[in-house]
């Protein structure tokens, strides 16, 4: 999808990914395209199996300075919209993790705000 507005154009990419049953599934990672605009959220569409998604904050993660911060478990059922706002995607990494009594498969809209000539938006990406 592209749009043109008066100050910039842009792209609205869609991935898609079909999990064929519980044993697929996707490693922390966060969204990191190079030309992500990071003010705009990231919008997530689920289809089909319910499945848990989970947010780990950075910090929790590894490393010396390690926090002991909770991780955040969502259920992402057939039909729900999980939109994360700036700034989540900077300091919570994301995953869907095996779950392997789902029998059904799932499938993932992944709708992201592309910038074609990156703007400056003055906003922390780290
Ligand atoms: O399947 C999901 O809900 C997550 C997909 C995801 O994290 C991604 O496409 O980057
Ligand atoms: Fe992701």
């Amino acid at each position: 999808m592209f749009f043109q507005s008066e100050e910039s154009m842009f792209l609205v990419c869609v991935f898609t990914i079909r999990y064929n049953d519980g044993h697929d599934h996707i490693g922390e990672h966060r969204d990191d395209e190079r030309e992500l605009d990071p003010a705009c959220p990231i919008a997530s569409v689920s289809l089909g199996a319910a499945r848990g998604f989970v947010f780990r904050h950075r910090d929790a993660r590894t490393g010396s300075g390690k926090r002991p911060i909770e991780p955040v478990k969502l259920e992402l059922a057939h039909g729900s919209l999980l939109l994360m706002n700036y700034p989540t995607n900077t300091y919570w990494y994301h995953s869907l993790p095996v779950r392997k009594k789902v029998k059904m498969p799932r499938i993932n809209l992944t709708f992201r705000r592309i910038v074609k000539n990156k703007q400056k938006t003055g906003i922390k990406t780290e």
